[in-house]
């Protein structure tokens, strides 16, 4: 049996394109047709993967965003800043959104004794460069029921992820979950730092 029909992500729907090794970063751009926001990502990105939660930036249609990380410092703003504001200020991920469009042009962590301090999010299809790194799972998968989606239409999702080589989790993979966790034991003394 085939899912073919099951739309995920524009970027993944014909099939998960292949990064290009070498690859050293683009720059993204906003949908406004004016003044359009742009930020400038000057390396490869990790990570990359499709995530069903309700608050990654999905675009028009899709029930998953597709989201990959990044150095910070590799992340800056060279368009349009002043479009900017975050979306939620108390949420862990500062995902800074334009005001115009409403996309999510980087998500960004401050707090400095957070695993993944230091790795700002992307979602790399707002850059028309070939060769960013392809996802490689999918991650809250039961999450895109709190977007509306039936949860009758969940076999049909997840068999549709596994076809096109997208592992569904229902939290990140198990790599990312075990870093984490690592991260946490160290910090309370559970693990020698
Ligand atoms: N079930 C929740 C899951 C939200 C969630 O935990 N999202 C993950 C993946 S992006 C996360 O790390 N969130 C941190 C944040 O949003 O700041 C939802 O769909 O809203
Ligand atoms: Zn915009
Ligand atoms: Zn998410």
């Amino acid at each position: 049996m085939t899912y073919e029909n099951i739309k995920i992500h524009p970027a993944v729907d014909g099939g998960v394109h292949p990064g290009r090794s070498g690859f050293a970063g683009g720059t993204l751009r906003c949908k406004c047709a004016t003044d359009p926001v742009e930020v400038q990502v000057g390396a490869q990105t990790a990570h990359n993967h499709v995530c069903g939660c309700t608050k990654c930036w999905k675009p028009e249609g899709a029930i998953f965003s597709q989201v990959a990380v990044v150095g910070r410092d590799a992340v800056s703003v060279t368009k349009n800043a002043h479009k900017l504001k975050v979306v939620d200020p108390s949420a862990t991920i500062q995902r800074h959104a334009c005001t115009g469009c409403g996309t999510h042009m980087y998500g960004r962590i401050e707090n400095t004794g957070h695993p993944f301090y230091g790795l700002d999010f992307v979602h790399t299809e707002l850059s028309d460069a070939d060769g960013w790194s392809e996802p490689q799972f999918a991650a809250f998968v039961s999450s895109v029921i709190e977007s509306g989606v039936d949860p009758s239409r969940m076999d049909g999702i997840r068999g549709r992820l596994k076809e096109l080589g997208l592992e569904p989790y229902d939290a990140l993979s198990p790599p990312l979950m075990d870093a984490i966790a690592t991260h946490i034991a160290k910090s309370t003394g559970a693990l020698a730092a």
